[in-house]
């Protein structure tokens, strides 16, 4: 059994692109987008833009069909079926949506693999408009993080509860990859023991360069599908053989101390013997 929780961001780390970017792109509303940017928060400005979009009479079909488009590294895919298949506990943490984030991972079959998905709320409404709200409503209260975590999230926040949570059910290390400004917060809740992927030569990596001493888990760079894939699954074999080799001194140590309560002899036969038995 691994105790392992893998967290993953989404944009540039799962998929290689910014989701919003992609869809306004394709659909070809970036020029309004940047137009409006400077007078309106991300999120609020991306719900804007699908209802802009839904007022064209772009439907949600038209939506699904660019995110299945969305570019994603066939490796990236095998590395997470890798990951489940070891035993591993995986989640995502991301500024995107819940509907471009579940929508691409059912098109790849990916949805099952993750425990949990926390991002902004994104949902089709009655009259089949995309509906885009923030994480955090920071219209309410800020979030109080000093760090560069934009204001509808802090990723650092949600990383703490998933800490929380993951010592009341016995699991033991965090891996969390990420590229984003975004990233770095939950970088610094990491402990001893734990291991962050910074994307190289991305924000999240520069940061965590700048500000080494800083951070307490294990720092492993990757910058594309195949290191991503051979880093990780790297890093989720060395975890496992150290706790092996751990259970296995605690084990022997136990067999010794029974062993010293027999004569001679029998601790001889019982020690070779105890070296073959099966566990
Ligand atoms: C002030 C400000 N500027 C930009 C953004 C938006 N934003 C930044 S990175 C990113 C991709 C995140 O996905 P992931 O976390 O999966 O990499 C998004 C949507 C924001 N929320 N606030
Ligand atoms: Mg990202």
């Amino acid at each position: 059994m691994v105790d392992i929780v893998v967290i993953f961001d989404f944009d540039k780390t799962i998929i290689d692109c910014d989701s919003d970017n992609w869809v306004l792109d394709e659909l070809g509303a970036t020029k309004l987008f940047n137009q409006l940017l400077p007078t309106m928060p991300w999120n609020p400005l991306m719900d804007r833009m699908m209802k802009e979009l839904h007022s064209q009479g772009t439907k949600i079909e038209d939506i699904k069909a660019v995110l299945k488009r969305t570019p994603i590294h066939p490796r990236i895919i095998q590395a997470i079926k890798s990951a489940y298949a070891l035993g591993c506990d995986l989640k995502i943490v991301s500024d995107a949506n819940a509907f471009f984030i579940e929508t691409i991972l059912k098109h790849h079959g990916l949805r099952e693999y993750f425990s949990e998905i926390n991002t902004n709320p994104g949902f089709v409404d009655e009259e089949g408009r995309l509906r885009i709200f923030p994480h955090h409503d920071f219209t309410q209260s800020p979030h109080g993080c000093h760090h560069p975590c934009p204001p509808n999230m802090c990723k650092g926040t949600v990383i703490e509860r998933i800490q929380a949570s993951m010592s009341m059910k016995g699991k033991k290390t965090i891996i969390y990859l990420g590229d984003g400004v975004g990233d770095f917060c939950p970088s610094l809740k990491l402990g001893d023991g734990d291991y962050v992927m910074p994307r190289k030569n991305f924000p999240v990596w520069d940061l965590i360069c700048e500000n080494r001493r800083l951070i307490k888990a294990e720092i492993c760079e990757w910058s594309n599908g195949e290191e991503f894939e051979h880093v990780l699954l790297h890093v989720i074999n060395r975890i496992s053989i150290d706790r092996n080799n751990s259970d296995n001194t605690a084990r022997l140590y136990s067999i010794d101390c029974k062993l010293q309560t027999l004569p001679g002899a029998a601790q001889e036969k019982a020690f070779s013997h105890a070296l073959y038995v099966p566990h």
